[in-house]
C-alpha cells in the first residue's frame, strides 16, 4: 500500500516526503512542478501533472493502491491571492474537489490535509486553539477554509476520514542538507532575509510598523518544517488506527516580530542584513501564535526543533549550500 503525497515536490510536502521514506512508507507523488523541483522528491515515485486533469488523477490511482492521501499541492501566497482571489479558487477548492472525486471512486478512505493559521484570521486571542472563531482576512485562508469543510462534507456523504493540520508558519530546512525552501518567486520572510545575508538582496522589505505589536511589527510563529512533516506522520498512523477526523494547529506556541526574525538571522549569519520599512501588505494579520495543546495530546506532537535560532540556521545551512536553490 502507497501514500500519495500531493505537492511532495514543494517545500513541505519534499520534508513529508522524506519523513515517509525514512519510516519505510511506500510512496506516490503527484506534483505539476508549478513550484516544486525534481530534486527535492528524494524517493518515491514522482507523476508530474495537475490535480485538476481528471485523466492524470485517475492514472495515479489507477497504477498503484492507494490507502492514504497527504495534500500539500496548492497556492499559498497570501499577497498573491488578495490580487487573484479566482486563482486561489480553482487551483485549492476546485483541485481539492477533483482528488476527493477521485478518492471516492478509488475507494481511499484518508486524507491529512495542509490547512493554515491563515484560516483563522484576525485572532480573537493567543494562542490560537482550535475552537477559535475562523475569518479569514485573505483570499488564500478563504479557500483553505472551504477546503476544510469541502473535506469533512465526503466524510459525511462518502466516510472519507480527514485531519486537518493548520500549520502556523513553516522555516527551516531538512538536517540532511538536501532539501530546503526554494520557490519563485520567493515571498516568505526567513529566505529573503536569508538572501540578503547571502548579498542576493540589498534589503530586506519590512511590510509594516505600525500593528498593535510591541515593536510594530507582526508576530508569527515560525515552525521547523521537519517537525510539521512528522506531524503528517502521526495523523496518518491515527486515521488507520480508525481516528475520526479533526483539526489541528501545528506552531510552537512562541511568536516572533519581523524585526526579531531579522535580528536572529543576523545573530546566525555573522551579516548586516539592512532592513528598510515600507507600508502594510494586504491580508497580514498582526499576530499568529497557535495553541498546538490538542495536538501534543491526541497526535502525541512533540516538536523537537522549536528554537528560532535553531529553525534560522538550518535554512541558513540550505541556504549558503544552495545559494541558487535546486537545479531541477
Ligand atoms: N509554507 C508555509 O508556511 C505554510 C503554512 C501553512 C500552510 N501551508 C500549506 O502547506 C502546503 C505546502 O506549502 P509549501 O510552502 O510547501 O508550498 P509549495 O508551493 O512549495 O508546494 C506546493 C506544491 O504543490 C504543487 N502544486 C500546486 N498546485 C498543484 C496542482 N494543481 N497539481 C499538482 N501539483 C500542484 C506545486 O508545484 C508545489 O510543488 C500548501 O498547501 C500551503 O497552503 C504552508
Ligand atoms: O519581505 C517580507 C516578507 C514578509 N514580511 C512579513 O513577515 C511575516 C511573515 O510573512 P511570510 O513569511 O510571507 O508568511 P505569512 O504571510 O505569515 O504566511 C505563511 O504562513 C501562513 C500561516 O501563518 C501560511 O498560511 C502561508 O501559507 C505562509 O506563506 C508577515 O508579517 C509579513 O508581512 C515582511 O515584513 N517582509
Amino acid at each position: 500500500m502507497a501514500v500519495l503525497v500531493t505537492g511532495g515536490a514543494g517545500y513541505i510536502g519534499s520534508h513529508a516526503v522524506a519523513a515517509l521514506l525514512e519510516k519505510g512508507e511506500e510512496v506516490v507523488i503527484a506534483d505539476s512542478l508549478y513550484q516544486g523541483h525534481e530534486q527535492a522528491v528524494l524517493g518515491g515515485k514522482l507523476y508530474i501533472g495537475d490535480l485538476r486533469d481528471e485523466q492524470f488523477l485517475a492514472q495515479v490511482f489507477g497504477e498503484n493502491d492507494i490507502d492514504g492521501v497527504i495534500h500539500f499541492a496548492a497556492n499559498s501566497l497570501v499577497g498573491e491571492s488578495m490580487e487573484d482571489p479566482g486563482k486561489y479558487y480553482h487551483n485549492n477548492v476546485y483541485g481539492t474537489l477533483c482528488l476527493l472525486e477521485q478518492m471516492k471512486k478509488a475507494g481511499v478512505k484518508r486524507i491529512v490535509f495542509s490547512s493554515t493559521a491563515a484560516a483563522y484570521g484576525e485572532p480573537e486571542r493567543v494562542p490560537i486553539d482550535e475552537y477559535d472563531r475562523t475569518v479569514p482576512t485573505n483570499a488564500y485562508g478563504e479557500t483553505k477554509l472551504a477546503m476544510e469543510k469541502m473535506i469533512r462534507w465526503f466524510d459525511t456523504a462518502h466516510g472519507i476520514k480527514s485531519i486537518s493540520l493548520r500549520y502556523f508558519n513553516a522555516a527551516g530546512a531538512h538536517e540532511s542538507g538536501k532539501i530546503g525552501e526554494d520557490h519563485h518567486p520567493e515571498t516568505h520572510l526567513v529566505p529573503l532575509v536569508l538572501e540578503v545575508a547571502l548579498g542576493q538582496r540589498e534589503h530586506i522589505t519590512v511590510f509594516g510598523d505600525d500593528y498593535p505589536t510591541e515593536d510594530g511589527t507582526c508576530i508569527r510563529d515560525y515552525v521547523h518544517v521537519s517537525d510539521l512533516a512528522d506531524a503528517h506522520l502521526l495523523a496518518l498512523d491515527r486515521l488507520r488506527q480508525g481516528g475520526e477526523s479533526a483539526v489541528y494547529n501545528l506552531g510552537n506556541g512562541l511568536g516572533y516580530s519581523v524585526k526579531q526574525v531579522i535580528e536572529t538571522a543576523r545573530h546566525v549569519t555573522g551579516h548586516a542584513i539592512p532592513a528598510v520599512t515600507r507600508d502594510r501588505r494586504a491580508g497580514d494579520p498582526a499576530v499568529l501564535v497557535a495553541s498546538s495543546a490538542r495536538a501534543r495530546d491526541e497526535l502525541g506532537w512533540s516538536p523537537s526543533r522549536s528554537r528560532l535560532e535553531d529553525i534560522i540556521s538550518s535554512s541558513w545551512n540550505w541556504h549558503r549550500t544552495h545559494p541558487e536553490g535546486f537545479k531541477s
